[in-house]
């Protein structure tokens, strides 16, 4: 996941191949609930890994259910039958809807009937949700509940301590045309109170979002409660209604996930070869209401073929046709169609989607400033959204800085803004609020997703050694997203796996004939490997070895040989992989990236850098002198300067920095602010050379 303050992505221009979709946060939260509730011991399967099923499990945990990780999404929960074992505890729901709402109904009725009382909390937003109407039909049944807030709102006591006898005679009246999450969570809680008499539910007013409800009242009959629907109007929980686990039960992948990347597959042409892209987890038998945004994208031109669990789509029609669509039954996909209404032929209107305003933030307002900023006209009705669509050549595309109000759709539809034909990029405020239902989302988008190589920024370091590039590069690309390529490590790999191969690097035999091209080929088949931190030549875990003096003389000796440097060249060009990447050695900015849209030559005096080195080899307990290294650095620098192959020296228009007097963090927003001024003209990363 990015933990970065923004994500510039850069224009994408074709995208194929294998999305594996994360499990549905719909289903994940609703079956950890049943789970918990049920007597007996479920295994689920391909549980989503996110913020919002995070919240669920520790609400659930802190309840004392056991639930233990058996495999990579797999989780095993020993459920507590419907008794209770904690009778107070502090729930924190973050800004989780599927957890607080469900949460707030079991809770209350456990609360009420066993003699307990349990508060629930939430993110700011969160504590602007309303949740009055659920709250109502709570009470109706007799549930002590207390706002301890603003009223109607979450944080919420639920039980007083006391038991209570329910109310359960009569038909509960609940709201459905506000959030289909209160129908939800009174399905989900009153099965445990339904042993003796059937229970009776009753929705006013007109019910949104009616595909949700599908999902619980399919999720109950896995559980073993048959809820009977009279129309959208009436559920009715069968008297000795009670919860069984299933045993097992697995976790299909998210259809509203799915959205972005069916939304990919209409805009971005397949890659040469390829047949467009699959979408794995799902098909068009899923039970999630999200599915139908699969009519959508057909409606607007793309070719969507059904699977066995996937989904193929293509780009057909492009232009995309306008739509006009009552999006009340995939309220939350609905928001992918609102960028891909940018390539349109014509004025795309999305209705019914009211709903949005309460959501993670007011979506209706945020979509539609978001979508302003990219330059298109937009109309922001009460209920709806009239999107223009932006020309096609390229002209009205504005780059922008998408504001996401830590609403994870907002971040992942926006994405498909870098598909412009204006080859403009995007920049993507605080990227890592998809962690609440898609963590890996942009990584899973880079996966699929191909551009030009000259449209990936790339950021490079130049300088001799120990002036702090690989300190300073790390830091950079940590803080923009981007790949790191350590380029000295690669001729250090190479000095060493000469030394294994018995190849002398000293210089009497780097002159004997055959020796350099038998580096070349050395270099043209290095087994290198990474893993985290850690670099693999073949078989043997060298990074500590790679890091002595002795390997930077190897390096630098082979490093000399212009067949060496031949070599390694492509496999140093490979590092450039969306979304960027910040490269440092002696010659990045120079010979492997020309074209880099900022070159910086760093330097600190000699002294400095020795001194520097000291303290880093002190550190890891090596010893060394003060006087050896900056001789061994100071000939380091000389090889490294008047080789004939590619030497040392500024890239021509390089920034030069010495930060012989700064510190890491000074000589970062130096940078930093040199590649702002880069990216801050109307083309994104054009280069500030
Ligand atoms: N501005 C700075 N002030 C003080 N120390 C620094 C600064 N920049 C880097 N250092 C320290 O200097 C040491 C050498 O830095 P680093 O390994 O990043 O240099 P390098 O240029 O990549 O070296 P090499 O070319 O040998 O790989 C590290 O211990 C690092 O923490
Ligand atoms: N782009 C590069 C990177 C490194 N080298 C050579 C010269 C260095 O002395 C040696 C080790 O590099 P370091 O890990 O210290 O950055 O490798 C080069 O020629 N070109």
């Amino acid at each position: 996941m990015y933990q970065t303050a923004f994500l510039d992505l850069p224009p994408l221009m074709s995208a194929a191949g294998r999305v594996r979709l994360p499990g549905s946060k719909s289903i994940s939260n609703r079956v950890l609930l049943l789970a918990a509730l049920s007597a007996g011991c479920t295994t689920l399967h391909e549980v989503l890994e996110s913020d919002d099923t995070q919240v669920m499990l520790a609400a659930l945990r802190a309840l004392g259910c056991r639930i233990d990780a058996t495999g990579a999404q797999t989780l095993q929960v020993h459920g507590l039958g419907g008794q209770l074992v904690q009778r107070q505890a502090q729930l924190f729901l973050g800004n989780a809807g599927t957890a607080m709402r469900p949460l707030t109904a079991a809770l209350a009725l456990l609360a009420a009937t066993q003699g307990a009382q349990f508060e629930l909390a939430g993110v700011a937003r969160m504590h602007e949700r309303p949740i009055g109407d659920l709250l109502d039909a709570l009470r109706q049944l007799g549930c002590p509940v207390q706002c301890l807030g603003q009223e109607g709102y979450p944080p919420l006591r639920v039980g007083d301590g006391a038991q209570h006898a329910l109310r359960l005679d009569e038909a509960i009246r609940v709201r459905g045309d506000v959030s289909s999450q209160f129908l939800t969570a009174l399905l989900l809680a009153l099965p445990l109170v339904s042993a003796q008499q059937a229970i009776a539910i009753e929705v006013q007013g007109e019910l949104i979002s009616k595909p949700y409800i599908d999902i619980t009242l399919a999720m109950l009959a896995r559980f073993g409660v048959q809820v009977q629907r009279e129309g959208w109007e009436r559920f009715v929980i069968p008297a000795g209604s009670q919860y069984r686990s299933p045993g097992a039960l697995h976790v299909e992948a998210d259809a509203s996930s799915a959205s972005y990347f069916l939304a990919l597959g209409a805009i971005a042409p397949p890659s040469p070869g390829s047949a467009g892209l699959r979408i794995e987890g799902v098909g068009l038998d899923s039970i999630q209401g999200d599915i139908r945004f699969v009519d959508a994208v057909r409606a607007m031109g793309a070719e969507v073929e059904g699977q066995p669990n996937a989904l193929l789509v293509r780009r057909a029609r492009w232009p995309l046709r306008a739509i006009d669509l009552d999006c009340n039954h995939i309220p939350d996909a609905a928001m992918t169609l609102a960028v891909l209404a940018l390539y349109a032929d014509g004025p795309s209107v999305l209705r019914n989607i009211a709903s949005w305003r309460v959501k993670e933030t007011d979506r209706l307002a945020a979509m539609a400033c978001e979508l302003r900023k990219l330059g298109a006209q937009v109309e922001e009705g009460s209920d709806y959204l009239r999107i223009e669509p932006l020309p096609a050549d390229g002209s009205g595309w504005r780059s922008a800085s998408i504001h996401t109000y830590d609403d994870h759709r907002v971040a992942m539809c926006f994405a498909l803004a870098a598909f412009n034909p204006a080859r403009i990029k995007v920049r993507i405020e605080d990227p890592k609020c998809v962690a609440k239902t898609f963590p890996d989302f942009f990584e899973t988008l880079f996966a699929v997703c191909q551009t030009d190589a000259a449209h990936i920024p790339v950021l490079c370091i130049d300088g001799p050694t120990a002036s702090g590039k690989g300190t300073l590069a790390t830091e950079l690309a940590q803080r923009l997203g981007y790949h790191r390529l350590d380029s000295g490590l690669l001729y250090r790999l190479l000095g060493l796996a000469a030394e294994r191969a018995g190849i002398d690097t000293r210089a009497p035999a780097l002159q004997q004939p055959g020796c350099a091209a038998a580096l070349g080929q050395l270099a043209r088949e290095l087994p290198l490997r990474f893993e985290g931190q850690q670099v693999w030549l073949g078989d043997e875990e060298v990074s500590a070895a790679l890091r002595s003096e002795a390997a930077g003389m190897a390096a630098s000796r082979v490093a000399a040989l212009p067949e060496v440097r031949a070599a390694l060249l492509e496999l140093q060009r490979n590092f450039r992989r969306l979304p960027g990447l910040v490269a440092d050695g002696r010659d990045m900015g120079t010979v492997v990236f020309p074209d880099a849209a900022l070159k910086v030559y760093l330097t600190a005096s000699a002294e400095q850098r020795a001194q520097r080195r000291h303290l880093q080899l002190m550190a890891q307990g090596i010893p060394a002198t003060m006087a050896d290294l900056l001789a061994d650095l100071q000939a380091r620098d000389e090889r490294d300067r008047s080789r004939s192959a590619a030497p040392l020296k500024p890239a021509e228009g390089a920034r030069l920095l010495d930060n012989s007097e700064q510190s890491i963090e000074q000589s970062v927003q130096q940078v930093l602010d040199w590649w702002q001024v880069c990216n801050s003209g109307p083309n994104g990363p054009a280069g500030c050379l």
